[in-house]
């Protein structure tokens, strides 16, 4: 079977055209937990598969490197954009993607046939604790105490295609991170897990985010994380409706306007044949 790997800011995934395979789109667990293992396989974080769609130009479907699927993958979407229209299946620079999470409008941003970056409208997102989902009488659960093993977080938590929490830091600390991003992703209250964010707000325009995911733990950058922390940390007013946002693998560009907009790269690693 022919696949690419790409990353967006070091989130790699493994993209393959599954338009013409007879596989249903529910039915790409065990082969996407079986390729995304990096000891026994290609190795990514998740899995990105093509699909011919009734609502859109093409649907991506996206399972994590666990087997679990998710609605929404923010890095992963650029470089299922750039997958497609590298390889002809898509042959406009303005289309649509349908997702479990609607149906996202894209603009690539091409020089000579070539794509430098990918925008895509995010949606709205729901700060709507019943649409996270998160277990609270509250109606938001915006900067809520929570005990999570030996100490209390304030967390603030939203629906951003995928369910988000965030957490406000200091520093960098990876044994921090790989401590409690377990404990609040499986913490009772959130009872389809969250994907967890440690946000450090550099000033009005630039924040760090350190992101472990549901389903795959910590990676490099998670797209739908760095949108949901802007837009947290705008609501909380710590920063503007446009930010830079940084992960340990580079940068996306987050516009709060009539939509969300995400912008950033989606990088091509290399092609082959999987034997499966
Ligand atoms: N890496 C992604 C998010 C992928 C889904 C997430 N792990 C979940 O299961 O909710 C991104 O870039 O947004």
């Amino acid at each position: 079977m022919k696949f690419w790997k790409l990353h967006g800011i070091g989130n790699d995934f493994i993209a393959i055209d599954g338009r013409f395979d007879g596989i249903e789109p529910e039915n790409y667990s065990s082969f996407a937990a079986k390729v995304c293992n990096r000891r026994m396989s290609v190795g990514a974080d998740g899995l990105l598969v093509v699909k011919n769609s009734d609502k859109a130009d093409v649907e991506m479907v996206y399972y994590n490197s666990d087997g679990s699927r998710a609605a929404m993958c923010g890095n992963g979407i650029r470089c299922f954009c750039r997958f497609v229209y590298d390889t002809h299946i898509v042959k406009k620079e303005e289309f649509t993607v349908d997702t479990l999470d609607g149906v996202k409008h894209i603009t690539l941003k091409t020089s000579d046939g070539r794509v430098n970056s990918i925008k895509v409208d995010m949606g709205h997102g729901s700060f709507l604790a019943k649409d996270v989902p998160v277990n609270t009488d509250e109606e938001m659960f915006i900067n809520q105490k929570v005990k999570i093993l030996d100490r209390e977080f304030e967390l603030s938590s939203m629906l951003m295609g995928v369910p988000h929490t965030i957490v406000f830091i200091d520093e960098f600390d990876i044994d921090f991170i790989e401590k409690y991003g377990p404990a609040i992703e499986h913490c009772e209250i959130f009872p389809e897990k969250t994907n967890v964010n440690f946000v450090k707000v550099r000033d009005q325009y630039n924040i760090n985010v350190y992101t472990w995911e549901r389903g795959c733990g910590y990676t490099l950058g998670c797209g739908t994380g760095m949108t949901a922390s802007a837009v947290i940390c705008n609501y909380l007013e710590k920063t503007e409706k446009s930010v830079n946002v940084t992960s340990k693998g580079g940068t996306v560009k987050i516009d709060i306007d009539d939509c969300i907009y995400m912008t950033g790269p989606a990088v091509k690693i290399c092609e082959g044949y999987l034997e499966v």
